[in-house]
């Protein structure tokens, strides 16, 4: 049986020694007092013609009832410890996720990893609520029975180890397959919680394209796997349970058949075998439970899996100097390359300047690399070749959260977090004081204070999913907003303008005015009105700097920048 993923995974959870200590001797003295009761069975039957005492039968009803208090209160104790070991794994990988390396988490769906922190820790509580409470008190029964048993006879306690073994060399085998299409069927099940986030998440795309029955065929297609990985499963239980259940029998039946012999010679009395008989049964209830308990160890397994390799995800170094800042220094790309994946060159050689205090326009072709240029900027990449510096330091030796804190950053997504909009509007702003009339000001600079103060309920109106009461440009007005509050020493827009209307944009332009005398301003645009105005344009195409200037300049010398300025006005 493989262990090593569950074991690996409560490594370093900071769980009460004391409690599990305390719960445990509960338990064990729980089972220990179970474990006296075919003693006075045997006594009773043994004796009940020559001393009936009815103290004596009084005594094993209070000793049941203060067994079964300190059972459930063990089990209580037991089924918290479990709920709070899967609370903590919840926890950790959950942080461990949101501060892992931006490159490492593109290559899972963000559905896979929401699947996995809670199908995955769901399978495990499954596990440890069942197998917690029952362990303890289980195996307290097993070696006590067992050496009653030793005590009582040992030429049927012969019989019973024969069925222990041969039950066990029986099970070994399945488990290993069990293990196998465990792992197998969690790894399919998270693929579709991924796969049905995604679409649903994209829902009207999927509509708009008329694409259901084909989306539909391949959600039938991955069920389908699943149901096979189910009924896989279903096969392997239904060969191990009757299996157990019969070589269970069997054993009982031998011990009845064999026993009743050796009473007939009166090698044992019959007190000793029906007492012999309770102390199997303490036996059989922990060992028929044996095949769930293998089935849920490793289906938890195949979940801790998943999760330790979320955890083995690297993160990202927040250590490094926090004293900086981008108001009086540049930004400089030097020689820098950058690629998402080995087999193509997203970036190269590319040279940029982002002066303080400056507007700075990227454009250029589609696919260009203008956005992963921002992503270079926001550190959410590193660059895999060349420096990105702030004066002549290298921005990797400088702390990311103090970075990150000095950067407004609204990108080109459409959708806000957060369920309503002042919540939306503070996203990221926890501990700072912000006042109201700050938030005025920026819902102001981002054109968007009349709007907000015409709702009944203003910034408290709740925000649907996937920001669906919201229009594309008020979102982006209220991202704006949001990176002003954060008061940035560099401000970056991301295709800002994209779904604005021509008249917020006349006034946002009129803020952006305002602000480039106060911080360094970077955009990414399609749009000519927005660019033209920048104090420097970098025309990016392939990866590269094919040219940069003003308008005017890129205009007068730069016939690529000709050709994309009259394709925009056409
Ligand atoms: N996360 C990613 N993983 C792999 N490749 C990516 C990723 N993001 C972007 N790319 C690729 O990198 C290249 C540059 O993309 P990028 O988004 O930076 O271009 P862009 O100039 O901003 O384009 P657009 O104007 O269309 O937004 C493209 O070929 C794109 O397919």
């Amino acid at each position: 049986m493989k262990k090593s993923n569950l074991l690996q995974l409560l490594k370093g959870l900071t769980l009460s020694k004391t409690q599990i200590i305390f719960a445990s001797v509960l338990s064990i003295a729980s089972a220990a007092i179970l474990l006296y009761m075919p003693l006075q069975a045997k006594r009773l039957i043994d004796n009940f013609a020559t001393e009936f005492d009815l103290t004596h039968i009084l005594a094993i009803g209070v000793t049941l009832i203060v067994q079964a208090i300190l059972s459930a209160f063990s089990f209580y104790l037991l089924t918290r410890l479990a709920e709070r070991t899967v609370k903590e794994i919840r926890q950790k990988v959950s942080s461990h996720l949101l501060n892992a390396k931006q490159e490492v988490l593109g290559k899972d769906l963000s559905g896979d990893l929401a699947s996995s922190v809670v199908t995955n820790t769901e399978t495990i509580n499954r596990l440890l609520s069942g197998l917690l409470p029952n362990v303890v008190s289980g195996l307290t029964s097993v070696v006590g029975a067992l050496f009653f048993l030793c005590i009582m006879s040992w030429q049927l306690t012969l019989v019973v180890f024969c069925a222990l073994i041969f039950l066990m060399v029986l099970i070994s085998p399945i488990s290993n397959v069990t293990n196998q299409t465990y792992e197998a069927s969690q790894a399919k099940s998270n693929g579709l919680v991924g796969q049905l986030s995604n679409y649903f998440s994209e829902i009207k795309l999927l509509k708009s394209s008329n694409a259901q029955q084909e989306t539909a065929e391949k959600i039938n297609h991955e069920v389908t796997d699943l149901y096979l990985f189910g009924i896989r499963i279903a096969k392997i239980n239904s060969i191990m349970d009757p299996l157990v259940t019969t070589v269970i029998m069997a054993t009982i039946l031998i011990i009845f058949g064999f026993g009743g012999y050796l009473v007939s010679v009166k090698t044992i009395t019959i007190g000793t075998l029906i007492s012999f008989l309770l102390f199997v049964f303490q036996i059989i209830t922990p060992f028929a439970n044996v095949g769930n308990v293998i089935n849920d160890f490793q289906a938890s397994n195949g979940a801790a899996k998943h999760l330790n390799d979320l955890l083995a995800l690297q993160v990202e170094d927040y250590s490094g100097a926090a004293n900086f800042t981008l108001k009086d220094t540049s930004i400089v790309f030097q020689n820098v390359g950058f690629s998402y994946n080995p087999t193509k060159e997203t970036l190269r050689d590319l040279n940029l300047r982002f002066e303080n205090n400056q507007l700075t326009a990227l454009v250029g072709p589609s696919g260009g690399g203008k956005s992963t240029i921002i992503s270079l900027l926001e550190r959410f990449y590193e660059p895999t070749t060349g420096k990105v510096l702030l004066g002549d330091r290298n921005v990797q030796e400088l702390n990311l959260k103090t970075w990150r804190a000095k950067i407004g950053y609204v990108p080109q997504q459409t959708s806000v977090i957060g369920r309503t909009l002042r919540e939306s509007l503070l996203f990221g702003l926890k501990g700072q004081k912000i006042t109201e009339e700050e938030i005025q000001a920026a819902l102001k600079q981002a054109y968007l204070l009349d709007f907000i103060q015409n709702l009944p309920a203003g910034l408290d109106t709740p925000v649907t999913e996937n920001s669906g009461n919201l229009s594309g440009g008020q979102v982006q007005r209220l991202m704006l907003a949001r990176a002003l509050l954060r008061k940035p020493e560099l401000l970056i827009l991301d295709e800002f303008t994209s779904a604005l209307d021509s008249e917020s944009e006349k006034f946002i332009k009129q803020s952006i005015n305002h602000l480039r005398d106060q911080m360094g301003i970077v955009i990414v645009a399609h749009r000519l009105s927005t660019i033209k105005d920048a104090d420097q344009i970098y025309f990016i195409k392939d990866g590269t700097v094919a040219g940069l200037g003003t308008h005017e300049e890129l205009i007068a010398c730069l016939p690529l920048y000709q050709k994309y300025v009259e394709d925009q006005q056409l």
